[in-house]
Formats: structure tokens, C-alpha cells, sequence
């Protein structure tokens, strides 16, 4: 049996850090949603006792530090099974670039090898053993729209997204998520991004008040320390974008668009300086 799970990419569209934890994370606030730029996994199960990963993209690693191996790997133990798995990655969303693609990937193994496994482990379990791999992974189990809460492990769905267009552009740069976490000071902070707001935007399904109520703490940071995301943002907007922002820790940026005839402006004027980006459909739940 071969089977296949999709791993979409997420946008922070609120995201406020709420203070800094004893044990070297964060307390955030965000709001997190998909979009469809997604990775395609498939697995196959193997007859010798081993977790194989494969990709066709050549810059990520492929042993114990990819997030789909350690997937793989930590249902292995919890489990005990005794089947190896083969996975292939084909990898759409760029890396390191804030739209928690590991994380997804992560989460999909996790979802996949439940089914091909036939373990029947409810969805908030594997968002817990999720937890373990990274913040951002028990969102990416989930999926849809969410507030996360805590370290980012705390789930509550709230209403999608207005349908939209989705511009990302990915400067070539690498962005430490540890890093920029590591340089945020609170008290630095001039206005603190409103997640009942951003809630009460989605409730209204209101594109306009969406695109008001983005908000990101950690993106002074990086466009401090990175000033072609400061340029980026800056293009994104002169070009017509509705409401821009920085995802996660960045690098990418993020245009929301409400007009399809306004999209190849701002694609074209975009790639005059930056190689990847990607025109994608917000994706509602
Ligand atoms: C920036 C975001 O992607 C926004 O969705 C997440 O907050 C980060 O999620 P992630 O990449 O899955 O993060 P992890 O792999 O768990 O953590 C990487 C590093 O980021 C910092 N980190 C992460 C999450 C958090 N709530 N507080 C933190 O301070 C920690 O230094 C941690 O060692
Ligand atoms: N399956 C994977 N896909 C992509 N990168 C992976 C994977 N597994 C491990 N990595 C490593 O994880 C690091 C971060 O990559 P990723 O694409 O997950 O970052 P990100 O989008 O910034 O994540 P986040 O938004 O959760 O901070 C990279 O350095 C990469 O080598």
C-alpha cells in the first residue's frame, strides 16, 4: 500500500509575543492559518525495520535531523512498530523561510503513518506527540485556522479567512527562528498586534479589516538585522498589495490581494529582485 498526505504551508497573520518563559521559549499569541502551497508526501512501507527519507529537493537533510524522519521515528517508539517506512519529500515550500514547512512535513508523517499504520490515534494525541518536534506542529496536524496559544501547542479553531490571494516572496537570506526569538525585547515594543481584532475580522469575513489587523512582533527584529525584508515589504506594498507582513520569523513576506487583475503587477515587480515567489490561494476551512 502507497499513500499520500499533503503538507500546506502556514501564514502568521497575528502573531504577539506575550513574554519570555523560563524554559528558553516564548509565550505567544497567533493567529495561523494554511495556505495552498503544499509539500506531497508519499510512504510505502518497508519490510526491513528502517525509516527512509528521499527528496527531489537537494538542500535539505535527508537522516535524523529532517522533521519527517523524526515523525517517523517517535511513532516508531510510542507504538512499537515494527515496520520500516519509505518517504519521499517533494518539497514545494521553500525552506527555512517561515512557512513552517518542516513542521508540515512533520505533521503529515505523522497523520499519514497513522493511517498506513492503522494506529487510530486520535487527532489531539498527535498534536501532542507533534508538540515534541517543534512549535508549529501541532497547528500543521490540525490545520484550517486557529489561535495558538503557549508555546504555540494550544489550539483553538476560530472562522477562516475571506477567500484571497496570497503573494509570498521568499528573499534568499536564513533566518534563525532561535535567533530572532533571542533578540525580541518586549519593552522595545511600540504597538502590540490585536489578536480579538484579527478574530473579529474573520468572523466578519472582512477582507478590508483583515488586512488592517495584521500584525507580527518578531518582524522589526529580522527587518532590523535584514534590511532587504524591509525593502521587500516596502515593494510589496508600492506594488498594491492590500495588507503585507512578515511570516513567522521571516524571511518570506506576504501580500494579501483581493483582485486577481492585480496580481501579475505585483508578481512581475516583485521578481525583478527576488527569485521565489509564489502566487497561492488562502486556503479556508
Ligand atoms: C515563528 C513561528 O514559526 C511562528 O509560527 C513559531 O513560533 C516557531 O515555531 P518552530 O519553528 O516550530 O519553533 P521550534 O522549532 O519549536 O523552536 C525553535 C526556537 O525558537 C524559539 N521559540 C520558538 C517558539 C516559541 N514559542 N518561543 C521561542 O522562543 C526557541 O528559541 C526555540 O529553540
Ligand atoms: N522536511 C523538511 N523540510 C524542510 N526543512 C527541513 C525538513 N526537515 C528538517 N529541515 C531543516 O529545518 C530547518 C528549517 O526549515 P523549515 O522549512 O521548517 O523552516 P521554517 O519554514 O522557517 O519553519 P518555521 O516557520 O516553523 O520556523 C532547515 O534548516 C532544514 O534544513
Amino acid at each position: 500500500m502507497r499513500i499520500y498526505e499533503k503538507a500546506p504551508a502556514k501564514i502568521n497573520l497575528v502573531l504577539d509575543v506575550l513574554s519570555k518563559r523560563t524554559d528558553g521559549f516564548h509565550e505567544v499569541e497567533m493567529i495561523m492559518t494554511m495556505v495552498d502551497l503544499a509539500d506531497r508526501l508519499e510512504m510505502e512501507p518497508l519490510d526491513r525495520d528502517a525509516i527512509i527519507i528521499s527528496s527531489q529537493a537537494g538542500y535539505i537533510p535527508l537522516d535524523e535531523k529532517n522533521l519527517a524522519f523524526q515523525a517517523a521515528r517517535l511513532l516508531k517508539d510510542r507504538y512499537d512498530v515494527s515496520q520500516g517506512v519509505y518517504i519521499h519529500l517533494d518539497k514545494k515550500i521553500p525552506v527555512a523561510a517561515g512557512l513552517a514547512g518542516g513542521s508540515s512535513d512533520a505533521a503529515a508523517t505523522l497523520r499519514g503513518l497513522n493511517r498506513l499504520w492503522q494506529l487510530n490515534i486520535p487527532e489531539q494525541e498527535l498534536c501532542t506527540l507533534g508538540a515534541e518536534l517543534g512549535s508549529d506542529v501541532p497547528f500543521c496536524v490540525t490545520g484550517g485556522t486557529a489561535i495558538a496559544r503557549g508555546r504555540g501547542e494550544k489550539l483553538e479553531v476560530i472562522a477562516s479567512p475571506p477567500q484571497c490571494w496570497v503573494v509570498l516572496a521568499k528573499p534568499p537570506i536564513n533566518v534563525s527562528t532561535a535567533d530572532i526569538y533571542g533578540k525580541f525585547r518586549l519593552h522595545e515594543q511600540r504597538e502590540r498586534p490585536s489578536i480579538t481584532q484579527m478574530r473579529q475580522a474573520l468572523e466578519n469575513k472582512s477582507f478590508a479589516q483583515m488586512c488592517t489587523k495584521l500584525g507580527n512582533s518578531l518582524e522589526n527584529v529580522t527587518l532590523q538585522l535584514y534590511p532587504e525584508v524591509k525593502q521587500l515589504k516596502e515593494s510589496m506594498i508600492k506594488l498594491g498589495a492590500d495588507g503585507v507582513l512578515m511570516s513567522g520569523s521571516g524571511p518570506t513576506v506576504f501580500g494579501l490581494v483581493s483582485k486577481e487583475a492585480k496580481l501579475a503587477r505585483i508578481y512581475n515587480g516583485l521578481r525583478g529582485f527576488c527569485k521565489e515567489v509564489y502566487v497561492v490561494r488562502m486556503l479556508s476551512n
